[in-house]
């Protein structure tokens, strides 16, 4: 009936749809995920229901109609009825058989991509989910883990929210057909049906406690999935694809991959070792069971209390009925393990915690006053204080530069203003109220910020710099001031040229200093009420350089704007200057003031001007 080999096959099968998705944090399973999960369906698409319901009741009657052929073949031979009156009863099942499977096909194949449908909405909600997130949670480890998790919620078919969608439809077709077993088991006799049950449940309870064997381990290894998973992508990702070559990374991520997928192996072959154990003791149960069943069903058919056409209906009804009795235990296992994943996607995206609520909205406001008060701040899981007691207040309208050297916490300072860390003492206050009570995309509309790091879009240029919004006579303009003009005019498709070659072969390279010139034409673009310059210029040639600084009061006009560069002449178009040095603010003052207090601020100064003197009188 069930051999050792496939029944082991089957555990494995069924379990790897399983436990894939189990690796959970632990105490955190939310209740009424399945009422959760019929309910958005029936929210997003009632149809599904109806045809799920008209397609369980196609499925389930099919076997009981294959049951009825061979005891109608077998009566018919006993009593010697006419064959026409045989095949038509034989036809007439027939057609029954091919009407049923052909609609349940079809609605198979129907409902299916209706159950896609579902996951990928929820896989918008996901991504939307991360994209809005309190930027400080993307770097820190244990929140990465929960998102990491809760994708496993969504990230294929046969598991996670999917997969639940499957198996709960499945699992109405499965009752189904076992209530028509049940009643044909139990027309033989109670004892039968009693036995085969307990001997089920006793193979379920066994591979239930590997299980969660599986899951206590995986829980274990979800730091090393993840490392793998990173390893993975930047293996393939060609934005490390320069230093994957010039430092020879291949080598280590290789053997990285290699050390990191070699502790999950081991865990998952000594998962394999327990699986293997359970089917064979329930490989003996099954044995055992059926050479009694069966023992029975002879006995009583050999001295006629069972007919021989009932015979043959009884032992194709135990043949199927453990696959179907298995089918729906199964079914409320994988139910009850993807219950686990459900909730880490419920945490992740309805839990509330990476973003805290905040419901005021930015006034709108001709000046936007902004004060340091007592600020210091350290990354997440980092103990040095990077920041260390910033006080200052930035008044509308100032341009402030703000120098010093490598690693003194200027960008981290910018990251501060910009909402995108919170302090960790100290408040940041914009026109006297503290900006943590402000909702984050509101208050992140107050800034044209171009950050060193430039994050070029595999789209055209304009949805580079204008990304959905439509202006044209502002993309030009910010193209202009940014000096892309004479690049996009040599473009045949001007700004509808394809950036990178992820999506379009056609797609276009742009140059460190051209991509530099594109991030400024997107703060242009956004007109801010802020500008914030961290290190606009260090790619741009001298002659891009020094026409941004030409140009540079036609572009932040009469706006705040914060300037961070290594190259000092910038601090030139700035009223104030800090000078940062190890998270704490050494010098302040103009250019003039700092000069002539001669501290760091000059030494810097007069270190580079060295560099600069015999191009003092250059004419661009
Ligand atoms: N995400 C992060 N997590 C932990 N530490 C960080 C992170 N980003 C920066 N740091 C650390 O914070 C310190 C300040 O970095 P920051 O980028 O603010 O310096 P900076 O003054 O802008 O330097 P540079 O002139 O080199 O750009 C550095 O020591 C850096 O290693």
């Amino acid at each position: 009936m069930i051999n050792c080999k496939s029944f082991v096959e089957a555990l494995k099968t069924f379990d790897k749809l399983v436990t894939l998705g189990m690796i959970k944090m632990k105490n955190k399973l939310k209740k009424g995920n399945i009422a959760f999960l019929i309910k958005k369906a029936f929210e997003w698409d009632k149809w599904l229901f109806i045809l799920s319901f008209i397609n369980s009741f196609l499925h389930a009657i099919k076997p009981i109609i294959l049951l009825l052929y061979p005891k109608v073949i077998i009566e018919g031979l006993q009593n010697d009825i006419a064959i026409n009156k045989l095949l038509f009863q034989i036809g007439i099942l027939t057609v029954f058989l091919i009407i049923f499977t052909y609609f349940g096909e079809y609605l198979d194949g129907d409902i299916y991509a209706r159950i896609m449908r579902l996951r990928n909405r929820f896989l918008l909600l996901y991504s939307r989910t991360c994209m809005s997130m309190e930027y400080q949670y993307t770097e820190d480890k244990d929140k990465l883990n929960q998102m990491h998790i809760a994708f496993r919620a969504i990230n294929n078919n046969s598991e996670g929210i999917e997969g639940v969608y499957h198996t709960l439809f499945s699992f109405f077709t499965n009752i189904i057909v076992l209530i028509g077993y049940s009643w044909i088991l139990l027309t033989l006799s109670p004892i039968i049906i009693t036995i085969l049950i307990i001997s089920i449940l006793i193979n379920n309870m066994l591979v239930w406690n590997v299980k969660k064997y599986e899951y206590d381990v995986k829980d274990d290894i979800a730091f090393h999935q993840r490392v793998l998973f990173y390893i993975e992508n930047i293996m393939t990702d060609f934005s490390y694809g320069k230093e994957i070559r010039i430092f020879n990374l291949s080598d280590l991520f290789t053997n990285k991959f290699n050390k990191y997928k070699d502790n999950v192996l081991k865990v998952e072959s000594s998962i394999e070792k327990k699986y293997y154990k359970a089917a064979c003791i329930n490989t003996l149960i099954t044995f055992f069971t059926n050479v009694f069943i069966f023992w029975y069903l002879i006995v009583n058919t050999l001295n006629g209390t069972i007919q021989i056409s009932n015979f043959v209906i009884y032992y194709q009804t135990i043949y199927n009925y453990d696959t179907w009795i298995r089918n729906i235990v199964e079914d409320i296992v994988k139910i009850r393990k993807q219950n686990l994943v459900i909730s880490d996607f419920r945490e992740f995206v309805y839990g509330n915690k990476y973003s805290r609520k905040r419901y005021r909205q930015i006034e709108k406001s001709k000046s936007y006053d902004i004060e340091f008060k007592d600020v210091f701040f350290h990354y997440p899981n980092k103990e040095e204080m990077i920041i260390k007691g910033i006080n200052y207040k930035l008044k509308s309208g100032t341009k402030l530069a703000i120098v010093g050297p490598n690693g003194a916490g200027k960008t981290t300072l910018i990251k501060l203003l910009t909402g995108l860390y919170t302090p960790t003492s100290g408040k940041i206050l914009l026109n006297g109220n503290d900006i943590t009570e402000y909702d984050l995309n509101s208050y992140y509309k107050l800034f044209s910020t171009i950050f060193q790091e430039s994050l070029v879009l595999a789209f055209s240029v304009k949805e580079n710099i204008a990304f959905d919004d439509d202006n044209m006579r502002r993309l030009h303009n910010a193209i202009k001031v940014s000096g892309l003009e004479n690049k996009i005019e040599s473009l045949s498709l001007k700004e509808n040229t394809p950036l990178l070659k992820f999506l379009d072969k056609e797609g276009i390279e742009l140059s460190g200093g051209e991509k530099q010139k594109l991030m400024l034409a997107r703060a242009v673009y956004k007109d801010g009420a802020i500008f914030i310059f961290d290190e606009p210029t260090a790619n741009l040639d001298p002659i891009a350089e020094a026409r941004i600084y030409e140009q540079f009061n036609d572009i932040v006009k009469d706006k705040t704007t914060i300037f961070i560069s290594h190259r000092l002449a910038s601090t030139k178009f700035c009223d104030t200057i800090i000078y940062l040095n190890n998270g704490v603010i050494e010098e302040m003052g103009t250019h003039e003031e700092l000069m002539r207090k001669n501290g760091s601020y000059a030494k810097m100064f007069a270190l580079q001007s060295q560099y600069y003197k015999e191009v003092d009188n250059y004419e661009f």
